[in-house]
């Protein structure tokens, strides 16, 4: 991490979470203030609203999981980036590997979300990560260069170090396999020269999480490798004290 890429930890509650948990969350962070990243939590959308209330006076910030690429129209259950900005996301979550699986989402149709809410003045965290059976066979760069590329010619040149993008690689989601600090380094490393070769600029700015079984034990390991600027936490989001541990191993 440098000075110019400030730390951030997002908690992923998938779909999981309540009001009541919410409410268990501000109690705990009532009188935790001191963190030196930004924290972010992304609810299932219909508690947004709580978590704005309940959250953001304690210094979070609050992200969708999910955008449609579209404007508006007949579109049954989405939800469009001007509304996540209108709801008060400062962040949203794009790409994740259950929804490329779940709904069978592209690269582009990810590029397009991601276009969108920066359209809205909402900042996208991009997530991307290769299946196991790829690393086996010594091709998880190319896979990600691959997920990468789309994003790269959607969003304006300008525009990209805003984005987050998240490594998350699908055999350490939900397993307890976290990758090695080198392995998690290896791979931002890559995506960073991969920016670097487009814009030395947006290289130096933007900010890369590791995300597949952060834990408390292993958060400030994989956050002290030089390209891993913060994490997206699934599991260990969902308790306020091992979340806050985590946040914690986050330093500037
Ligand atoms: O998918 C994740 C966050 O988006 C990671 O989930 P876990 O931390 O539960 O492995």
């Amino acid at each position: 991490m440098t000075d110019v890429r400030k730390p951030l930890v997002a908690g992923n509650w998938k779909m999981n979470g309540s009001i009541a948990l919410l409410n268990e969350f501000s109690g705990y962070f009532a009188d935790k203030r001191e963190f030196d990243c930004e924290r972010v939590i992304c609810p299932p959308s219909v508690f947004i609203s709580t978590a704005n209330t309940l959250m953001k006076p304690l210094g979070f910030a609050v992200a969708g999981q999910d955008v449609s690429a579209l404007d508006e129209g007949a579109h049954t259950g989405d939800l469009s980036a001007t509304m996540m900005a209108e709801a008060g996301c400062q962040y949203t979550i794009v790409g994740h590997s259950e929804r490329r699986t779940d709904h069978n989402e592209s690269n582009q149709l990810i590029a397009d979300k991601a276009k969108a809410l920066l359209a809205a003045g909402v900042i996208p965290i991009s997530c991307v990560g290769e299946p196991l059976e790829v690393r086996e066979q010594g091709q998880e760069q190319a896979f990600v260069a691959d997920q990468l590329s789309a994003l790269f010619s959607t969003v304006d040149l300008n525009e990209l170090a805003q984005v987050v993008i998240a490594y998350e690689p699908i055999w350490a989601i939900g397993t307890g396999v976290t990758a090695s600090p080198e392995q998690a380094q290896d791979m931002h490393a890559f995506i960073r020269s991969a920016i670097a070769a487009i814009s030395a600029d947006a290289a130096a700015r933007i900010r890369l999480l590791y995300g597949g079984s952060v834990k408390p034990s292993n958060a400030e390991e994989l956050f002290s490798q030089t390209d891993i600027d913060g994490g997206l936490i699934g599991g260990a989001s969902l308790k306020p004290e091992d979340f806050a541990a985590i946040c914690q191993a986050a330093k500037s």
